[in-house]
């Protein structure tokens, strides 16, 4: 259920959020609330996007305040602008609704980051067999073209799946083969146009066997990298109907979509095992205001049929997100009316049932939107309510014996290993347990003081281990990003060497932009991160100190209390740290093959070449024992230096590149308290614990523990902070 103390979430700094009004009156919700939160997975996420005030917005009102990153307030009240001035005539008091969502985002959210949160995580769903629809809804001039697409310099989410999905790709072992192709058509006035094969000639709808439909005559173009399926979606934007309104002037008119399939074939030994085959659809909806507020001014005919045909088709779309949601309420046979425009019937196989669905809901902050923006809310919210389930779009072909117990064989690996990983974890809680209290302070006033800070020390140390985590993972993909591009400049020194003269430059831009806008946006994130672990440190040293000046100097209770605390968080950097150095060394080892099987086909034609060469009796001495000398070396039978070593020498990439990449130092924290390790023997080892000291003292050293310590079973019996 809804209510105010589930508004209470961590604020990002970047985000100008509104304080929750003392009391919401109304909370905007369906029926379908209880639910929402209570069942499992969800299939369809909503997220509103508030794009920033236009010129001609800026001296109007905001009608959107953001609570939090996952909840806004329309028309909130007690605005400083609301006065006579800008209150709207006919409106007698503000609306003041309260709505929520999987995520809002507000004007300075970049393109990236709202497909970090809302989109990133579809891609591997697709790679895990399900199908996913992305679209983006919301009136004329409210951002979708600028979320899908993007506008110059800011690449849209359609940008980053299509770029991501082969990054995944270019990481899977060889026995996972994926074959990925596109399509992309625009339905406009409820016709298909094909946009990668343009022509005046319209396709045709038809129910295929499983279930959903298929486009007679469409163009589905195979792409085998990235940037192949960027340009296919380049070309197909060169086409899309756009046609000036007069709310915006590149407005577009159809509702495009861009379908995306994926063939997984997981083989070994040349037989097919599974074979997957999943769709993604990403959809740039056209405005959803009313024809006669977009078309106001120049009217004619074709801008009214076709006004007329964007509000069928997205009239149909919440009529069958209304049954859906109603469908998951009642549960039962419920008729869900796809038929009722080409727009349903296509994603019919796309919204709710098998599918993982993400709605991105965009708007105006600006009281000029007031209605639109209301509408598009309110449509986001009842979307919110459809929740079905989910079943992986794979199907076994031949499954062998043998490759089932493969199949379990690493399934027993995978067990073994989280065993070997709970059994460390146990380790440390047992030595946790195990670390003597001191009699002296076993009067408890030191429990009672820790008690006292109960909720604010859980708080600030369940936050603490978050933060770090959020900053080392951070790091870890930037590192992975420095990682691509050592890869890159390797590849693209050798090739410099080596190419033939007629033979394309490997300066493949697009991915290059890529890379890049990922690392800004993960420089930015980790800078942000990084104040608030050290905002974060702060505030628990001051709390350490405040608890410290009210107990004696030293407590060993209140050491024993702080250092559990620190070794939870190094626990849990280990843990982290660990993974990135398995992904990194997966990366490198995926790369290695990549450029092994490279080498192999090189090998082939150099073979080739050299029995043409041979056959013309136009080899020397001295080539064909080179040759000689390269297969030696390929088939690792000898050592020999080869010319193109002495360039590998000069190469700008060195180990220092690759440890660099390994490591992860982002975590700078400075505990008070020292830490005391316990030896075998027993003894005691005082090690101050911070990385980086900073401006505060080092703490004295710690006098020698009592000789007989207390058990530990008193400490935890009687402590209930942690
Ligand atoms: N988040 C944003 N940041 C900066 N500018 C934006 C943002 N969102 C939209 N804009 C600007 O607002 C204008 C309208 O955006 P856009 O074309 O994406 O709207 P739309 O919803 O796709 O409209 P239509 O339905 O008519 O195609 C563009 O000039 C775009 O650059």
């Amino acid at each position: 259920m809804m209510n105010r103390g589930s508004i209470k979430r961590p604020l990002s700094d970047s985000t100008n959020f509104h304080e929750p009004p003392a009391k919401l009156k109304s909370v905007v919700r369906d029926d379908d609330d209880d639910y929402d939160d209570d069942v499992g997975p969800k299939n369809i996420q909503v997220y509103i996007r508030v794009r920033p005030e236009s010129a001609k917005e800026l001296n109007s009102r905001k009608v959107v305040a953001l609570v939090d990153d996952q909840s806004l307030i329309f028309d909130p009240p007690n605005d400083p602008y609301q006065s006579k001035k800008y209150k709207e005539i006919g409106k007698k008091s503000s609306k003041d609704l309260f709505f929520s969502f999987d995520g809002v985002f507000d004007e300075h959210t970049t393109n990236i980051q709202i497909y970090e949160r809302a989109v990133k995580s579809f891609v591997q769903s697709l790679l895990d067999g399900f199908n996913c629809t992305i679209f983006a809804y919301g009136p004329t001039g409210s951002g979708k073209t600028y979320t899908m697409l993007g506008y110059n310099g800011e690449p849209g989410v359609m940008f980053y799946t299509a770029m991501e999905l082969f990054h995944i790709i270019e990481t899977k072992p060889s026995e996972e083969k994926f074959e990925v192709s596109a399509s992309y058509f625009e339905i406009y006035n409820e016709k298909i146009y094909d946009l990668l094969t343009p022509s005046s000639q319209t396709l045709k709808v038809v129910d295929n066997m499983g279930g959903g439909v298929n486009i007679l005559g469409l163009t589905v173009k195979p792409v085998r990298n990235a940037d192949e399926l960027i340009e296919t979606l380049e070309t197909g934007n060169q086409y899309r109907a756009q046609q000036a309104t007069d709310a915006n002037q590149t407005s577009s008119r159809s509702h495009a979509v861009f379908q995306l399939f994926l063939r997984k074939k997981k083989c070994s030994k040349g037989k097919k095992m599974i074979q997957q085959e999943t769709k993604m659809c990403l959809v740039d909806l056209a405005g959803s205001e009313r024809a006669s507020i977009a078309y106001k001014e120049k009217r004619s005919k074709v801008l009214h049929r076709e006004g007329g045909n964007i509000n069928k088709s997205l009239l149909a779309l919440g009529n069958c997100i209304n049954a859906l949601a109603a469908k998951c309420r009642k549960g039962g046979k419920l008729y869900i009316p796809y038929r009722s425009s080409v727009l349903t019937r296509i994603l019919s196989d796309s919204l709710g049932g098998n599918c993982r669905t993400a709605m991105i809901a965009t708007v105006s902050p600006s009281s000029l939107s007031y209605d639109d923006t209301h509408n598009t809310l309110t449509y986001a919210n009842r979307t919110k309510g459809i929740n079905l389930a989910l079943k992986r779009r794979s199907c076994l072909v031949g499954i062998q014996p043998r490759e089932q117990s493969l199949a379990m064989d690493a399934l027993r690996q995978e067990n073994i290993a989280l065993a070997e990983k709970n059994i460390m974890l146990e380790n440390e809680i047992l030595r946790l347990k195990r670390m003597p209290a001191n009699p002296i302070s076993s009067d408890m006033s030191s429990i009672e003081i820790l008690n006292s800070f109960k909720n604010i020390l859980d708080n600030l140390f369940s936050c603490r281990l978050e933060l770090r985590r959020k900053l080392l993972e951070c790091e870890s993909e930037m590192k992975k990003i420095e990682l691509k591009y050592i890869f890159r400049k390797i590849q693209s020194e050798t090739l410099d060497n080596k190419k033939p003269p007629k033979v394309q430059d490997v300066d493949d831009s697009k991915s290059a932009r890529y890379l890049y806008h990922q690392k800004l946006h993960y420089e930015d994130r980790f800078n942000q991160l990084l104040k608030e672990v050290t905002d974060n440190e702060d505030q628990i040293r001051s709390l350490e100190d405040l608890i410290r000046s009210k107990v004696k100097v030293d407590d060993y209770f209140i050491d024993a209390f702080f250092e559990k605390k620190h070794m939870e968080a190094e626990l849990q950097d280990k843990i982290v740290i660990d993974k990135h150095h398995s992904e990194v060394s997966y990366a490198i080892i995926t790369q290695s093959q990549n450029w092994l099987e490279t080498l192999d086909a090189a090998m082939k034609m150099n073979d080739i070449f050299f029995r043409m060469l041979d056959g013309l009796k136009k080899l020397s001495k001295e080539r064909e024992e080179e040759y000689h000398n390269v297969v030696k070396k390929f088939e690792g039978k000898k050592s020999v230096v080869w010319r193109d070593d002495n360039l590998q020498k000069q190469s700008s990439v060195h180990w220092a590149d690759i440890d660099n990449v390994l490591r992860l130092s982002s975590y700078t924290s400075t505990p008070r308290t020292p830490f005391r390790r316990y030896d075998d023997e027993g003894g005691l080892e005082i090690i101050c614990a911070g990385l980086t000291p900073k401006s505060s003292p080092p703490s004295p050293p710690l006098p020698p523990l009592p000789p007989s310590p207390q058990s530990s079973s008193s400490l935890n019996a009687t402590f209930t902070i942690s």
